[in-house]
């Protein structure tokens, strides 16, 4: 009997940027030398994310197929550094991403006689392991990294089609991937039937110009020396660094947080900080109460229960704060690389299990959030590569948080309609948690993306489930 699940290999092709005129060159660098934003991610696993698409009426293979691939070459033509690859020689003091003539993209094409609704459904769980033939693997070795990579697998029983994208986090942040699927799929969408739609809209131009991001502190040579230093001395090394494997049963789930139920939190924690203050337990009188801090806080102390850790250890939460608009001068919008800063966060164990939990949690966060325009964006950056590195190999829980609900990710509409799923593959060894805006287009609504064992998972989200009926 066939194997339903396996994935069968079409072509694994390779997708230059379309060549471009004079101007074009002059705007679109070969080169972008690493900043001390992106270094932090250089031995950092690749972000794979998963779209799912469901297409209406049937359709012929061939035709999906070289829409996707033209499309791809000629938003390469504004991204053409993507098209090259990392390199660290020895004369050149950081990392670089360079293009040169004939460098391209590897786009796998694959078919697959899984059950597609069954993958695409954000109601179920499914398997960790069914997506991983879906999604490529970014080519890495020690001597060079690919800054992405992409699979499109159709299931001709399904009447959908996948796209995995592997992207190299110090190449692009969230923001920046983002940006380059939405203009590929503008393309995409724009291709045979209106010329000029192979233009791009302004927000999704790319602004490539590195003397933006200043480094007062010098923390460049200090990352710099720490990832040389990172296994083993004077070591120039672009592999992947050791994370840890996800359990054989994982399985993912997606839970949505509705906007009613994420304003009776921001509520319930508005009241109960007000009467700590008033206890004197807490004195801060402007806690940062948003969609981020009360989605977070509730998912990390779901997630604390459905563990249940027997430890007198702290739970520790991790999270990125995008940058571009707290410079000053802010990066502009389209500030293309990474532009984002770490937090991390501890909160004592009894705390976020005990009653007023979601709280503890919250102001934790807060505190995280706040402290980034009072101590500034980069305090205590000294300490990001070799904090961020342990944290991912430590068997140590630790929840980072990957995507955003600002990114508009359910908008990757390539000329098939909208998404019916997206998840973010590579947080199953991140264990992260992901975040998105809801897809069904519901305003404020927030789907939150994990990776559990399997018990945990049911446990989980019936702690989830039920404190949401009580709020
Ligand atoms: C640090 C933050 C998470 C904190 O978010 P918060 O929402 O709590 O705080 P904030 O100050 O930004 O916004 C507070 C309130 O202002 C309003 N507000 C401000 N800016 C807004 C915007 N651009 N769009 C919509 N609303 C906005 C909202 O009403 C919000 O409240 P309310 O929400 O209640 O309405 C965020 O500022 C941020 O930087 N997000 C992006 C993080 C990011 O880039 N992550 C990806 C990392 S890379 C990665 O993970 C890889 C990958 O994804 O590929």
């Amino acid at each position: 009997m066939a194997d339903l699940n396996s994935v069968r290999v079409i072509e694994v092709c390779k997708v230059a940027p379309q060549p471009s005129s004079p101007e074009d060159y002059s705007v679109t660098p070969d080169a972008l030398p690493l900043t001390l934003f992106d270094l932090l991610w250089l031995r950092f696993a690749p972000v794979q994310r998963l779209f799912f698409y469901q297409i209406s009426n049937s359709f012929e293979t061939t035709t999906l197929v070289s829409k996707l691939k033209a499309s791809l070459s000629i938003a390469l033509q504004h991204f053409r550094p993507l098209a090259g690859n990392i390199t660290w020689p020895q004369h050149s003091p950081k990392p670089v991403l360079t293009y040169v003539q004939g460098d391209a993209v590897s786009l796998t094409i694959a078919e697959s006689h899984a059950d597609f609704h069954h993958l695409s459904n954000r109601s179920n769980f499914v398997e960790a392991k069914e997506y991983h033939p879906l999604v490529s693997q970014l080519p890495i070795s020690h001597e060079k990294a690919a800054a992405v990579a992409f699979q499109v697998t159709v299931f001709p029983n399904g009447n959908g089609f996948s796209i995995g994208t592997s992207m190299h986090h110090a190449i692009l942040d969230g923001k920046s991937s983002t940006m380059f699927v939405k203009s590929w799929a503008h393309i995409c969408r724009h291709l045979g039937v209106d010329p000029s739609g192979t233009a791009l809209p302004d927000q999704l131009k790319p602004f490539f110009d590195r003397r933006v991001v200043q480094d007062p502190a010098g923390l460049e040579p200090i990352f710099l020396n720490q990832l040389q230093n990172l296994d083993g001395p004077n070591n120039r090394s672009l592999m992947v660094t050791q994370f840890k494997s996800p359990p054989a049963d994982a399985v993912r789930g997606i839970f949505v947080i509705t906007r009613p139920e994420i304003e009776a939190m921001k509520q319930w924690a508005s009241t109960k900080m007000a009467e700590m203050i008033k206890n004197e337990k807490q004195s801060d009188h402007h806690p940062h109460l948003s969609t981020f801090s009360v989605t977070c806080a509730y998912t990390w102390v779901c997630l604390a229960k459905a563990e249940e850790k027997q430890s007198d250890k702290p739970v520790l939460m991790a999270f990125s704060l995008d940058c571009r608009s707290r410079f000053d001068p802010p990066l502009p919008a389209n500030y293309f690389g990474n532009c984002i800063a770490g937090r991390a966060v501890v909160a004592d164990r009894k705390g976020v299990l005990g009653e007023d939990g979601l709280t503890v949690a919250v102001n934790e966060i807060s505190e995280a959030i706040k402290s980034a325009d009072s101590d500034g964006i980069l305090n205590g950056a000294e300490t990001w590569v070799p904090k961020l590195y342990t944290a991912v190999s430590s068997e140590e829980r630790f929840m980072g948080v990957a995507g955003s609900p600002r990114f508009g990710i359910y908008d990757t509409d390539f000329g098939w309609g909208r998404p019916s799923k997206v998840e973010v593959v590579s947080i199953e060894v991140t264990g992260a948690m992901s975040l998105a805006e809801s897809r069904d287009g519901i305003a404020g609504d927030v789907e939150v993306g994990l990776v559990l064992e399997k018990h945990h998972m049911q446990a989980f989200a019936s702690v989830f489930a039920k404190g949401l009926q009580d709020l």
